[in-house]
C-alpha cells in the first residue's frame, strides 16, 4: 500500500496501524497539498489499485469489520469524521471551548466517555482494537491530548483516560507510532484542517488569537480564505435592498416564451417489464425532477414529462410470462410507475406512455419524412420464424447450440460458453424458446437508418453541444463517432409495435429504439395540442435537458439526433444529455427475482419517508462513477446530515424565536460576525446555483448541507442562549443572531425543495410562510424574513433512523427472504442441505473413506429425490401469474464428496433448466454464475467418464 500524506497528518497514522493490523507493508511519501487531488490528503493506493482520498472509508476496506459489527464501527467512524474532527479543527482554530457550557468538543467528550465506562475497548464484543477504537484513538491522541486542554481533559473523562492508556501500550500502536513520527497537538490539527475537503471553521480562522500559530498551506488558504472586505460589503448592501421575488405561476398549458428561459426536460421512459428500482429511479425520473424543480424555483419556464416506453420485446416476454396480452401488461404497470413516482412526489408536468395514438402517428410521420429525405436504406436479412407460433424470433426467443464451442444454450445474440457474439441464424438446431419448435430461416426485407451519411451533421451538432453534456454521457457517446457508424435497422418482423406505414410492410413494425425517443414529443402533444411550441420553436429558444443512465446514451446522443437530423424540419435537438452511471445495490446488482435490492414499492414499505429516500438518492447519485445504495449509509446520513446537521440547525432557531421572541422575527443589527457567516453562505449558495445549473445534482446537494453546518457553527460561537439572559444588549445580540439563522433556514427552505418537497413545504410552514409555493432560489442572499414576521409552530423535521430498523431491513433486501412462495424453496433446499451436510460429516466421522464414499450414492438420491419432489409441488402450488424462475441448488463439488454418474447427469439435467429459466428473466450477472457451475458438472462428468461432454450430454438427454 502506498500513502501519500502531508506533513504531521494524524489520519496517515491511522491507515499505518491499519496496515500492520493486516501485516501489510505500506510505504509512505510525504507532499505538498497542492500535489495532491483536489488537495485532499492523506490518500491511499491499495493493492488492488484502487486510490481512496477518504481515510476511513480506507480504513474499511483495509480492516472489514465483521457483518455484526458493521453498524457499530460505521456509526463510530461517522461520528469520528464528521463530529470529533469537527470540534476539533474548530477548538484548534479559535482556541476556544467551554467546560461550563458544553462547547461542541466537550459534549462529545462526555458522550465518548459514557460509553467507555468499564471498558477496555469501545467496541465491547471485540476483543482488541477495533476500527473504532483506531480511528478516534488517533485523533484524540494526536490533537488535544497534548494541547492545553489535555490535563483536564484526562482529570474530567476518567474512562478516556484509562482506554487511552490501553490503546496506547498496544503493540501494533506502539509500532505505528515508532515508524510515523510527527508533531502532535495545534500542528497536527492544522494538518487535518489544510487538506480536508469539508467546511471547517473558516469563519473564525482568521479571528482566532491562536491562529497565527497554525501554518495552512497555501492551497487551503486560498479555498479556506478569509472572507474579504468586499464579500461582506456584499452582503451587508444587498441584505435590505434587494427584493426576494416570488416564484412564478405557471398556468396550464406551460408554454415556451420569447426572452424567457424555455426549459424542456425529459426522463427516459421506463420499460414497463417491471416495477422501477432505486437505481431506475435516481437515474431518470427523479433526477429529472430535482432539476424541474430546481427551474420552477428560478422561474424559467420549465415542461418535464416523462412516461412508459410500452412497445418492444420486453413487454412481449412479460405478457408470454404472465400468460396475458402486452395491451394489460401496459396497463398494469403503467399504473404500477405511476403510483411509485407519485409516492416518491416526482412532479412531471405529464405522465404518459407510448402506446397511444399521437405516438403512432408522429413516428410513421417522421419515418415517411426521413425516407423521403433519403436516408432510409432497406436490405433483405435472414430472419429465423417459428412456424408453430407464427412469429419472426427476436434475439430474446430463441436458443441454440453456438456454432463455435458447441455450447447447447447459447442465445440468439450471444453464446454464454464462449462469449462470443453470434448470428441468431447461425446456431445449431435453434429452438423457439416459447415452444421449443425448430424455427426455419426465412428471407425478411427490413429497413435501415443511413447512419453513415448523417455522420458529419451528427459530428458538427455533437461539437456545439457537447459542453453541457455531463462527463459519462461525453465518455459513453464519443467512441460511436470515433469508429464510425455503421446503418442501424430500424424495423422488426414482430406483432407488438407501431406498423411500418409502407406497402408490403404492414406485418412489421418498428424497433422500440426507434419509436421511443418520439415518446417525449407524443406525450408532450397529450399534454398540449401546442406541443411543437416546445419541439418546434420559432425564434423562441428551448433548451432540451435529457435525463438517463448510461446504457440509454448512445440512443439520445446518436441514433435520436441522427433521425430529427435527417428530418430537417428544426425540431429541436438535445443540448444537455445528462446521464449517469448506474446504481448498484449493497454492491451488487438489483435483482427482482433473487428479491435483491430495494424496488420502488419495497420504499413505501418501509416506512421511511419518500423525502428521506429522495435525499439519499440524490447523495448518492451515480454522477461520475457508479455508486452504491447502501443501509448502513442511508441510517447514518439521515442521523448525521439531516437530523444532526440541517434539522438541529433550523429547529434550534426556530425553538428560539418561539421561545424569547414571541414567534416573531426580532430587528437584526449586523455586525462583521453576521456578515461573515452569511459570506459563507453566499459562496455556498453561489456553488449551489453553479452545481445545479449543471444538474450536478449531488455537489448541489452537499452546498445545502455545508450552509446549516455553517449555521450550526454560528450559533454554537455565538450562544445567543447565554446572551439572551445578559445585557439589554447582549439580548438585542441574540436577537439579531437568532434573527440571521431563522433567515438562513429560510433560504435553506427553499434551496432544499427541489430535493425534498414535502420537508421544505414543513419547514416553510413553521416559518410561516404559505405553502403554495416552494420559495425563489436567490442568486444573492437578502432579508428575506422581515422583522416581526410571524413563524408558525416548530417541530423536529427529522426522525432518527435506529440500527436495529435498519439491519432489518437490510436483511429483508437482502436476497433470502423467507416471507414469499418464492423464497420457500430456496429455504426447504437450504435445509436439504444442511440435512446433506450433516450426513456426511457423521459418515465420516463413523467410517474410514471407503466405507463414507459407498454411503454417499444413496444420500445424493434421497437429495435429489428431495429436490424434484420440492419442484413439482412448487409448480404444482404456484399459479401461472406468480410463476418465478425455478431455484435449485445443485451440490457444490468439493475434494471430500464426488458424484457418480448418474448424480452427475441428473444434476446437470437440473443445472440445465435452471439456466434455461434463469436466462429467459433475468440478467447476465444472475445467470452467468449457474451456467459456469454447468459447465464445471459436464466436465466432471466428462473426467469421470472419459466422454466428450457433448457426445455424453447427448446420452444422457436420450436416457431420459
Ligand atoms: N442501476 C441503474 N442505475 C441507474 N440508472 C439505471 C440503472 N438501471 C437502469 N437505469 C436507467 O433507468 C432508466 C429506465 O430503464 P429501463 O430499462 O426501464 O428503460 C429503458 O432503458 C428504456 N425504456 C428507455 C427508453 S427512453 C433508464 O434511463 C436506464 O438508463
Amino acid at each position: 500500500m502506498n500513502i501519500l500524506t502531508n506533513e504531521d497528518n494524524p489520519n496517515t497514522l491511522k491507515l499505518i496501524i491499519a496496515a500492520k493490523v493486516v501485516q501489510q507493508s505500506v510505504t509512505v511519501k510525504k507532499v505538498e497539498p497542492k500535489e495532491s487531488f483536489l488537495g485532499r490528503l492523506p490518500s491511499i493506493e491499495l493493492s488492488s489499485g484502487l486510490v481512496l482520498f477518504s481515510t476511513n472509508a480506507a480504513m474499511q476496506l483495509i480492516i472489514p469489520p465483521s457483518e455484526e459489527l458493521k453498524i457499530i464501527n460505521s456509526k463510530w467512524l461517522e461520528w469520528e469524521i464528521s463530529q470529533l474532527q469537527s470540534a476539533i479543527t474548530f477548538y484548534g482554530s479559535t482556541g476556544i471551548y467551554k467546560t461550563t457550557h458544553k462547547s461542541g468538543l466537550w459534549s462529545l467528550l462526555e458522550e465518548l466517555n459514557n460509553v467507555l465506562k468499564d471498558k477496555k475497548y469501545l467496541i465491547k464484543d471485540n476483543n482488541d482494537l477495533s476500527l473504532a477504537d483506531i480511528c478516534i484513538w488517533v485523533t484524540l491522541w494526536s490533537t488535544v491530548l497534548v494541547t492545553e486542554i489535555g490535563n483536564e481533559l484526562c482529570r474530567e473523562y476518567q474512562h478516556i483516560n484509562n482506554w487511552i492508556s490501553n490503546i496506547e501500550s498496544h503493540p501494533i500502536i506502539q509500532d505505528s507510532i515508532k515508524e510515523y513520527k510527527f508533531e502532535r497537538g495545534l500542528k497536527a490539527i492544522s494538518s487535518i484542517q489544510a487538506v480536508s475537503w469539508f467546511p471547517i471553521n473558516t469563519i473564525q480562522n482568521f479571528r482566532s488569537p491562536k491562529s497565527a500559530d497554525i501554518q495552512l498551506s497555501p492551497t487551503k488558504e486560498k479555498e479556506m480564505e478569509a472572507v474579504s472586505q468586499e464579500e461582506m460589503h456584499i452582503i451587508s448592501s444587498n441584505w435590505s435592498s434587494i427584493l426576494y421575488p416570488d416564484v412564478k405561476n405557471f398556468p396550464y398549458p406551460v408554454l415556451p416564451k420569447k426572452d424567457e428561459k424555455n426549459v424542456l426536460i425529459t426522463s427516459a421512459l421506463p420499460y414497463v417489464n417491471n416495477v422501477p428500482h432505486l437505481g431506475n429511479i435516481i437515474g431518470c425520473v427523479l433526477s429529472a425532477d430535482i432539476f424541474a424543480r430546481y427551474c420552477r424555483q428560478r422561474n424559467y419556464n420549465t415542461l418535464f414529462i416523462s412516461g412508459t416506453d410500452e412497445y418492444g420485446t420486453a413487454t412481449e416476454a412479460k405478457a408470454l410470462e404472465e400468460k396475458t396480452t402486452p395491451q394489460s401488461i401496459c396497463d398494469k404497470f403503467f399504473d404500477i410507475h405511476n403510483d411509485i413516482y407519485r409516492w416518491f412526489n416526482i412532479g412531471f408536468d405529464y405522465f404518459g406512455r407510448t402506446t397511444t395514438p399521437e405516438q403512432t402517428e408522429i413516428v410513421q410521420k417522421f419515418f415517411l419524412r426521413i425516407k423521403s429525405q433519403g436516408y432510409i436504406l432497406s436490405e433483405t436479412v435472414d430472419q429465423l420464424l417459428c412456424e408453430s407460433c407464427d412469429r419472426f424470433l427476436a434475439d430474446r426467443f430463441v436458443e441454440g447450440t453456438c456454432p463455435r464451442c458447441k455450447y447447447e444454450d447459447a442465445r440468439g445474440d450471444q453464446c454464454d460458453g464462449c462469449s462470443h457474439l453470434i448470428n441468431a441464424t447461425d446456431l445449431i438446431s435453434p429452438r423457439c424458446k416459447v415452444c421449443s419448435n425448430r424455427p426455419i430461416i426465412k428471407k425478411s426485407e427490413q429497413f435501415f437508418l443511413d447512419l453513415p451519411k448523417l455522420e458529419n451533421k451528427l459530428k458538427e451538432w455533437l461539437s456545439t453541444v457537447e459542453n453541457g453534456w455531463s462527463g459519462v454521457a461525453r465518455v459513453v457517446a464519443k467512441p460511436w463517432l470515433r469508429d464510425g457508424l455503421k446503418p442501424r435497422c430500424i424495423t422488426r418482423d414482430l406483432k407488438w409495435g407501431i406498423p411500418v406505414p409502407i406497402k408490403g410492410f404492414e406485418n412489421k413494425v418498428f424497433y422500440v429504439w426507434f419509436d421511443a425517443p418520439f415518446g417525449y414529443m407524443s406525450i408532450t402533444k397529450r399534454y398540449t395540442k401546442e406541443y411543437e411550441q416546445w419541439w418546434k420553436p420559432k425564434d423562441i429558444k428551448v433548451d432540451l435537458y435529457q435525463f438517463m443512465a448510461k446504457d440509454n446514451v448512445p440512443f439520445h446522443a446518436i441514433m435520436f439526433p441522427a433521425s430529427l437530423l435527417a428530418a430537417n424540419e428544426d425540431y429541436i435537438l438535445l443540448k444537455h444529455l445528462m446521464a449517469t452511471e448506474y446504481l448498484n445495490y449493497e454492491d451488487t446488482k438489483f435483482s427482482k427475482s433473487r428479491g435483491i435490492g430495494v424496488f420502488g414499492t419495497d420504499a413505501r414499505d418501509t416506512g421511511i419517508p419518500s423525502d428521506v429516500w429522495r435525499f439519499y438518492l440524490a447523495y448518492v447519485r451515480p454522477e461520475t462513477q457508479d455508486s452504491n445504495f447502501n443501509w448502513v449509509d442511508l441510517a447514518t446520513k439521515n442521523n448525521s446530515e439531516l437530523l444532526n446537521n440541517f434539522g438541529n440547525f433550523v429547529n434550534r432557531a426556530l425553538v428560539f424565536v418561539e421561545r424569547y421572541f414571541e414567534s416573531k422575527i426580532p430587528p437584526i443589527e449586523l455586525q462583521e460576525d453576521d456578515l461573515i457567516v452569511l459570506a459563507l453562505a453566499q459562496r455556498e449558495l453561489s456553488s449551489y446555483i453553479c452545481a445545479m445549473e449543471q444538474a450536478k445534482l449531488r455537489d448541489g446537494l452537499k452546498h445545502i448541507l455545508a450552509i446549516s453546518k455553517h449555521g450550526n457553527q454560528y450559533m454554537q460561537f455565538q450562544e445567543p442562549w447565554v446572551k439572551i439572559k445578559g445585557t439589554d444588549n447582549d439580548k438585542k445580540r441574540a436577537g439579531t443572531i437568532i434573527g440571521i439563522s431563522c433567515n438562513m433556514a429560510c433560504l435553506l427552505s427553499a434551496l432544499l425543495a427541489p430535493f425534498m418537497p414535502s420537508t421544505a413545504r414543513e419547514l416553510r410552514s413553521q416559518l410561516g410562510l404559505a405553502t403554495n409555493s416552494y420559495g425563489y432560489i436567490p442568486d444573492l442572499i437578502t432579508n428575506i424574513l422581515p422583522t416581526a414576521h410571524k413563524i408558525g409552530k416548530p417541530s423536529p423535521l427529522f426522525k432518527k433512523i435506529e440500527d436495529k430498523s435498519i439491519e432489518t431491513l437490510r436483511k429483508k433486501y437482502a436476497g433470502k427472504q423467507e416471507t414469499t412462495n418464492e423464497h420457500s424453496d430456496v429455504k426447504s433446499l437450504d435445509n436439504a442441505i444442511a440435512e446433506l451436510d450433516t450426513k456426511v460429516k457423521e459418515l465420516k466421522a463413523k467410517h474410514d473413506k471407503s466405507g463414507w464414499q459407498s454411503s454417499q450414492v444413496q444420500i445424493f438420491s434421497d437429495l435429489k429425490k428431495k429436490l424434484s419432489d420440492l419442484i413439482s409441488e412448487k409448480n404444482k402450488s404456484s399459479d401461472s401469474k406468480n410463476k418465478k424462475p425455478e431455484i435449485v441448488l445443485v451440490p457444490e463439488q468439493n475434494g471430500d464428496v464426488s458424484m457418480d454418474v448418474a448424480s452427475l447427469e441428473s444434476a446437470i439435467a437440473m443445472q440445465g433448466n435452471l439456466v434455461r429459466t434463469l436466462k429467459s428473466k433475468e440478467e447476465k450477472s444472475v445467470w452467468q454464475p449457474e451456467v459456469e457451475k454447468l459447465l464445471k458438472l459436464k466436465k466432471q462428468l466428462a473426467d469421470l467418464t472419459g466422454i466428450a461432454p457433448t457426445s455424453n450430454e447427448k446420452k444422457s438427454k436420450k436416457k431420459k
